[in-house]
Order: C-alpha cells, then structure tokens, then sequence
C-alpha cells in the first residue's frame, strides 16, 4: 500500500502534468496562429549552425519526426551511408538496443551484422582504427538513420554555433525550444502508455525542473565559465570568436541540453588544460548515455564508464575505463592465442596421424577415422582465430639541424 505521502507526491505529479499539457496545447494554439498570420519567422541567422540543430532533433510525435526527417536535406555523407539494423529495446525504454546493424559507407563496409548496446547511465568510449568508422557509426546514430526511438533525443555536436550577434549566454539559453519538445514529448508518452510513473516520464519532469527559467542563465554561465569564457566575453557577440571558442558554444549547449543520447567526436579537440580538466569532471557526473571518441587516454579513463571497440566491423564492449579495456583485450588476446596454438598443435597432430595410418591395418584405420570425426568436430565448433597485432604506423622525421633566429617575425597583425 502506497504511504500518504507517496499519494500526495502522485497526485501532484498527476495535477502537474495536467497543467503542463494544458499550457502546451495553448503554446501549440499559439503558434499555429501565428504561422496562419504569418507571424512565425522560422529559423533565422541567430539560430545554432545546422549541424547542431540538426544533431539535436525534437524528439516529438513519431509524426512530427518523420517530417523533420524529411524535411532535413540529406547532405553528401548520409547520402553516401547506408544503415540498416532492427530495434530490440522496448521503444519507451531509456535503453537503446539494435540488433543486426550494418553500416556502409562510400560502398565499404564498416559495421556487419553487430548489436549496438547503450544503457542509461553509461558513458562509453568509442575506439578502434583510424579509419573503422567512428565517426561514421556517431555521423548515423545522430541522424537517426539507425533505428532509434522518436522519443529518445539526441544531440551530437558537429559544428560551432553561428557566427551571430547573439552572446554565448544567450545561444547557451535557449531553452525554450527544449522545453517545448519535451513537454510534448510527456504528453505523447502519456497517449501511448498512460503510466505516469514510466522512467522517461519521471526523467523528463526532473528535466523540466531544470529547465526553472530562473536558474538558467546561472547554469549557463558557469557551463560557459568552465569552457573559459569570462563573464565579459559571456556578453559578447558570438561573431566576434573563432572557430575554436564557437565549439566550446556548441559544447556548452550540448551540456545544457542533456540530451537522453549525447555523443562527443573529440570534445577536447579546440579546449586548452583547464577547460579539459573541467570538461572532465562535467562528463564524469553525466547521468544520461554518452558515446564518445577522444585520442586522449587520460580524459577517457576519466570519464568513461564502458568502453565498445569497433574492431573487425563489430563492435565489442568492455566494462571499465580505457585502462581496464587496455588490460582486459590484452588477457583475452593472450587466451585466445594459447588456444589458437593448442588448436594448431592438436589439428597438425591428428592430420599426421589420419595421412599415415588412415590406410595402415584395421586397427589402426579405424583409429585414424575416429581422428577425422574430432577433427571435423573440432572445425564445426568453431576455430579460434589467430590474434593479429593492430596496425602501427610509424613516422620517422630526420634531424633538421637548427634554425638561425627569428624563425618567424610578426609584425602589425591584428586578429578579430
Ligand atoms: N569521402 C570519402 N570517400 C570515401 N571513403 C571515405 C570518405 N570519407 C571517409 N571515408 C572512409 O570511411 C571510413 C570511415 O571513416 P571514419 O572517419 O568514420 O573513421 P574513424 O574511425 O572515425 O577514423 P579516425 O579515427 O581517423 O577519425 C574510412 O575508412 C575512410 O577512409
């Protein structure tokens, strides 16, 4: 029996959701009358750059996504992508599991027939080759060409935010638009599945609770703060930055957001010490699914929680950081090898026996037979496979003897 007040806790949440649901459909009523005026501007120059938007869908009605899709222009690479892979998580579920995913790219093929596993609360460290398809596996799941919920919202970071008269503050705040899907999003769960205590319901109200219009700009400005912006540059234009601090923008928003399915290609990439050692410690707390790639060993060990290695087009998971991942493939390698030999030595022991007395006397023919039969048995439960070192490439630079000073001069340069 629930206490009294584990009733009052639900009847508040039931009032709440019902006060949410009506102020969304007076948002929708509004903004639908707007657009019958004509008053919705759409998307203008101060929006986040592509990319980011596009990376960061509204996760609404099945509906509306697929018509965002749609919409969406396909750029070249999706177009070069090909996907295909079955869901096997509960579509409500906070979990994402895809059964059979395939991936090609540019014709080659980078994923074959592997499962993808991504669990709440999780933070993976994505690795493998240059040239595996990292990026490209992280370039799918953010355009949702892999069989992802509509319900579950993403935002993978590709491009710096716009270079606009908006302060980083401001692209950092707006927040609106988040609040807007997600509480479409509660109404939308509660259509299909009724039950108000469901976990993605319970996440988006804590959310909602976050997105406290009161708080905001103090959550953004200490995201901003800790990606190194002053309180001074906080006001500034962002056309006013370069690239690099753009990214940090984008970076900032992407924290902000929270999104159920964040995924980071080298978020260290344009971040100087500090802001590393805060990003750092900013992920280490991230409560939600983050599937990263960094070069960076340390931040990894950090960070991740699980680490999926994309070797031999599938994927492979390991518990632990990027430590633990180092020493548990190194066991397994070393086991699977001691087996690759011991296979070796008994199948060469057998064959040599069978091709010399396979048609000796009786006796020892039908011995040879019984050799055979292992030996076929042996070879239908599976070889294992020799382990074969990853490829290293070496660069050697000859000595290039010493400059003489100034090795550069600068003169009269100005920067903006
Ligand atoms: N424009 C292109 N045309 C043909 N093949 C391409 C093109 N761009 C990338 N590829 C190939 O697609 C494959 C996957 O690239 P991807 O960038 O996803 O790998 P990655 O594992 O992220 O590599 P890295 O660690 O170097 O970033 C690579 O083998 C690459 O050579």
């Amino acid at each position: 029996m629930p206490s009294e007040s584990a009733k009052k806790r639900q009847a508040q949440k039931k009032e709440r959701e019902r006060q949410r649901q009506k102020q969304t459909s007076a948002k929708k009523k509004q903004k639908a009358e707007e657009q019958v005026n004509g008053a919705s501007g759409g998307v203008d120059g101060n929006e986040c750059s592509e990319g980011a938007c596009a990376a960061a869908p509204g996760a609404v009605t099945p509906s509306e996504d697929d018509a965002k899709v749609k919409s969406k222009p396909v750029d070249k690479k999706s177009a070069a992508r090909s996907c295909t892979g079955v869901l096997a998580s509960h579509p409500l579920s906070r979990d994402i599991h895809i059964n059979r995913l395939s991936i090609t790219f540019h014709g080659v093929e980078l994923l074959s027939d592997t499962g993808l596993e991504l669990n709440i609360g999780r933070r993976y460290g994505l690795v493998g080759l240059n040239g595996s398809g990292k990026s490209t596996l992280l370039d799918a799941l953010g355009n949702r060409e892999v069989p992802i919920p509509p319900n579950m919202d993403i935002f993978h970071l590709t491009e710096e935010v716009a270079a606009s008269d908006m302060t980083p503050l401001q692209c950092v705040m707006e927040v609106d638009e988040e609040r807007l899907r997600l509480e479409t999003e509660a109404e939308t769960l509660m259509k299909l599945s009724g039950d108000m205590e469901s976990e993605r319901l319970q996440d988006i109200y804590e959310r909602l609770d976050e997105l406290d219009a009161a708080t905001a700009e103090t959550k953004a400005a200490r995201l901003l703060h800790g990606l190194g912006f002053s309180p001074e540059m906080q006001q500034r234009p962002c056309k006013d930055f370069s690239g690099g601090w753009r990214m940090r923008v984008s970076l900032a928003r992407a924290l902000y957001v929270k999104p159920t399915l964040l995924l980071l290609d080298e978020p260290t990439n344009h971040l100087d010490l500090d802001a590393c050692v805060w990003l750092e410690e900013e992920l280490k707390k991230y409560k939600r699914i983050l599937v990263m790639v960094s070069h960076s060993q340390d931040f990894m060990n950090g960070v991740c929680t699980n680490v999926i290695h994309l070797h031999k087009n599938t994927l492979v998971y390991y518990r632990g950081n990027y430590d633990a991942y180092v020493k548990t493939r190194s066991e397994l390698e070393e086991h699977q090898m001691k087996r690759y030999n011991w296979e070796k030595d008994q199948m060469q022991h057998m064959k040599d026996y069978i091709a010399r007395f396979g048609h000796g006397s009786a006796k020892l023919a039908r011995q040879a037979q019984s050799k055979e039969k292992v030996l076929a048995k042996m070879v239908a439960g599976g070889l294992a496979e020799k382990v074969v070192s990853d490829k290293l490439v070496q660069f050697s630079f000859p000595d290039c003897g010493s400059v003489p000073p100034p090795v550069i001069m600068v003169q009269n340069v100005s920067f903006r």
